[in-house]
C-alpha cells in the first residue's frame, strides 16, 4: 500500500492536484481540509459556541462524519447528509481556523485520518493500493512515514489569484482584496498549529507559481516516481 502525503498553504493548489494524482494512479484521496470544514459545520448546526473548546472537542468526538474517497466523486457526509457544498460556503470559511486551531480536535480528526490512510477502501472505493492524503500536517505528523511526501507552495500574488477566480469567477483588485481574508489571514492563524510554509525533513517542495494546473501535476507525479513508489 503506497501513501502519498500533500501539504500547504490555501489556495496552493493541494486538493485540486492531489485529486488529479490519486486519479491518475489509481489511488484513493483524502481531503483531510473537508474533514476540519465538516467539523465546523457540524458546530454551528448543533448550536455550540465555536470558543467554547471543550464543547467542540466533544461536539467533534460524537461527529457522524463519513468521508468518501473516490478521488472521481470524494463525497464529505455528515449522519448521512451530503454537505460537500456546505462546508465551501464562506461562512464556514471564516471560522474554520477556529475549529481547526482546537487541539483536542485536531487529536480526533488525526485519529480518523490516520484510520482512513489506512484502510484506504472506506466509503466503498475499491481502488485497493494506497491513498494520496492532503492538507497542512500529513507530511509532518498524519503521515510522516508516507512514500512520498511533497510541500506544494505558490506566491501570495498566484493564491489569492486563484482563490478569486474560484470564488468570483474573476480576478481583478476588489475580488482580489475581498479573497485576503480567506487565504492569508486564515493561514496566519492555521499556522500557529502547522508547520506547511517550509519543507521539513525529506519533504519536497514543489512551487506552483510559474506553472500552470497540468505542469503542477507533472511535478507532483515526477516527485512521486523519484521516490520509488
Ligand atoms: N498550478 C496551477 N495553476 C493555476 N491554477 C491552479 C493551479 N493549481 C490549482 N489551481 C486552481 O487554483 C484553485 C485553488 O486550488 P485548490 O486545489 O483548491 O487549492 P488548495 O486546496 O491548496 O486550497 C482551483 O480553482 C484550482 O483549479
Ligand atoms: N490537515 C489539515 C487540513 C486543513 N486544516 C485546516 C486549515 C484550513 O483553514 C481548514 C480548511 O482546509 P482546506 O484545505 O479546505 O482549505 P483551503 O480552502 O483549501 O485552503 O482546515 C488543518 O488545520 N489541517
Amino acid at each position: 500500500m503506497v501513501t502519498i502525503a500533500v501539504d500547504g498553504p490555501s489556495g496552493s493548489g493541494k486538493s485540486s492536484v492531489s485529486k488529479a494524482v490519486a486519479a491518475r494512479l489509481g489511488l484513493a484521496y483524502l481531503d483531510t481540509g473537508a474533514m476540519y470544514r465538516a467539523a465546523t459545520l457540524w458546530c454551528v448546526r448543533s448550536g455550540v459556541a465555536l470558543d467554547d473548546t471543550a464543547a467542540v472537542a466533544a461536539a467533534v468526538r460524537a461527529m457522524p462524519l463519513e468521508m468518501g474517497v473516490d478521488p472521481a466523486a470524494p463525497g464529505v457526509a455528515l449522519d448521512g447528509d451530503d454537505v460537500a457544498a456546505a462546508i465551501r460556503t464562506t461562512d464556514v470559511t471564516a471560522v474554520v481556523s477556529q475549529v481547526a486551531t482546537n487541539l483536542d480536535v485536531r487529536d480526533e480528526l488525526r485519529r480518523r485520518q490516520r484510520a482512513i490512510i489506512a484502510d484506504e477502501t472506506v466509503g466503498g472505493f475499491s481502488g485497493g493500493h494506497g491513498i494520496v492524503a492532503e492538507g497542512r500536517d500529513i507530511t509532518t505528523v498524519v503521515a510522516p512515514d508516507a512514500d512520498a511526501r511533497v510541500l506544494l507552495v505558490a506566491s501570495e500574488e498566484a493564491r489569492l489569484r486563484r482563490r478569486s477566480l474560484e470564488v468570483h469567477g474573476v480576478a481583478d483588485a476588489t475580488s482580489v482584496e475581498a479573497t485576503r481574508d480567506q487565504v492569508l489571514r486564515r493561514d496566519r492563524d492555521d499556522s500557529t498549529v502547522s508547520t506547511f510554509h517550509v519543507a521539513a525533513d525529506g519533504v519536497v517542495t514543489v512551487d506552483s507559481s510559474d506553472l500552470d494546473f497540468e505542469q503542477t501535476v507533472e511535478a507532483v507525479l515526477t516527485v512521486v516516481e523519484r521516490a520509488a513508489v
